[in-house]
C-alpha cells in the first residue's frame, strides 16, 4: 500500500547487543548523489504515521525516510540507547552523506543531541518544539507528566483521549467516537512500553537535558527551530532558550499550533522544511563541493 508516495520498509539490525532487532520506517523517493536525505524522527509515544501529512507535501525528487524509534510503532527488539541505534541504521542504509535530520519534540531533542554526538552525519537538522530543560522551562503539564500523570499524553479512556487531544492540537477531533476508539486500542497494545519508555527518559536523559544541549553551541551545521505559539506541552519561552544557545539558528513560530505540529501545520511545516533546505549555507557548499 502506498500512501503519500512512501513505502514501508523493515531494516534488520541484529547485532551482539540487539539480536533480531528491526527497524521500521516510511521511504519516499530514494537516495539522491550529493543531496542530503531528509530524515524524519516522531515524538514520544507516537510512530512514523506521525509525518504523512507533512511527507506528502514534500515533492518527489527528495529522499524522505521517518523511522520507528526504538519502542514505538514496529520497530522491535532493541536493548541499546535512542542515539546509538538511530546511527547503526544510518550506517545499515548507507546514509554516509550528511542528512536533513527533522525531529518533532522528544523526537527534536533526539535530534538535537545526535547532531553533536554525530556531527559528521548532519548537515542541516530542523527541532519542531524539542524538550526544553530544566525547571525553569517547566510547564505545569510537563511537571505533571514528571510526577507520573502519565495519561496527558498516555490516555487509557476515551474521555483521557480527547482531553490529551485537546491539550495537545488545536484542530477539533471530530467526535467520530468509532476512529477514536479504534486509534486508542491501538495505543493500548503499546502502553506498557511507552511507560517503560518515559520512565527511562525522565530517569535518565531528563535530568542531564541541559548539559546535553549544552554541546549544541558548537555545531557546525545549519538549524531550524519551530514552536507553536499555543503549545502547553513543551514551554514557547525554549524557543528562545534554543535560539540562544544555537548561534545562527533560525526562529519560526506558528500562530494557531499547538504542541503536535505535525498534526495542526503539516503543509507549512513541509514548505518551511524546503524552504530552509534552499537557503544557501556555506557549511553545505562547502560539504557538497
Ligand atoms: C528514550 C530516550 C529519550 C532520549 C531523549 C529524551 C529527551 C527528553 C527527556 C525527557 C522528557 C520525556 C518526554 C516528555 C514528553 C515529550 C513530548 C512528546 O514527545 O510529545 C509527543 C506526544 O506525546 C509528540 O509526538
Amino acid at each position: 500500500m502506498r500512501r503519500a508516495g512512501v513505502k514501508k520498509r523493515f531494516l534488520l539490525i541484529g547485532d551482539d547487543n540487539n539480536e533480531g532487532a528491526t527497524f521500521c520506517y516510511y521511504e519516499k523517493g530514494s537516495k539522491v548523489p550529493h543531496e542530503p536525505s531528509f530524515i524524519f524522527i516522531h515524538g514520544f509515544s507516537s510512530d512514523k504515521y506521525a509525518w504523512l501529512g507533512v511527507i506528502k507535501e514534500i515533492p518527489y525528487g527528495f529522499h524522505c525516510i521517518a523511522i520507528d524509534l526504538p519502542g514505538h510503532g514496529e520497530s522491535v527488539g532493541f536493548n541499546e540507547e535512542q542515539l546509538i541505534a538511530v546511527n547503526v541504521f544510518f550506517d545499515k542504509l548507507n546514509l554516509t552523506e550528511p542528512i536533513y535530520l527533522v525531529g518533532c519534540s522528544m523526537g527534536g531533542s533526539i535530534a538535537a543531541m545526535f547532531a553533536t554526538k554525530y556531527p559528521s552525519y548532519v548537515c542541516m537538522i530542523c527541532l519542531l518544539a524539542p524538550v526544553p530543560p530544566g525547571e525553569e522551562y517547566e510547564t505545569e503539564l510537563l511537571s505533571q507528566l514528571r510526577s507520573g500523570v502519565y495519561h496527558i499524553v498516555l490516555p487509557e479512556t476515551l474521555k483521557q483521549f480527547y482531553a490529551a487531544a485537546k491539550l495537545l492540537s488545536m484542530k477539533k477531533v471530530h467526535a467520530n467516537r468509532l476512529l477514536a476508539r479504534i486509534y486508542l486500542k491501538s495505543r493500548l497494545s503499546m502502553l506498557d512500553q511507552h511507560k517503560k519508555v518515559l520512565k527511562s527518559a525522565f530517569e535518565n536523559d531528563y535530568p542531564n537535558l541541559e548539559q546535553s544541549y549544552a554541546e549544541l553551541k558548537n555545531l557546525a551545521c545549519s538549524v531550524l527551530i519551530i514552536w507553536g505559539r499555543q503549545d502547553q506541552l513543551c514551554s514557547v519561552d525554549g524557543a528562545n532558550y534554543f535560539s540562544n544557545l544555537i548561534p545562527d539558528a533560525k526562529l519560526i513560530f506558528f500562530d494557531d499550533c499547538g504542541h503536535l505540529i505535525t498534526t495542526d501545520k503539516p503543509t507549512q511545516t513541509a514548505s518551511i522544511i524546503i524552504k530552509f533546505w534552499e537557503t544557501p549555507s556555506t557549511y553545505r557548499t562547502n560539504l557538497y563541493n
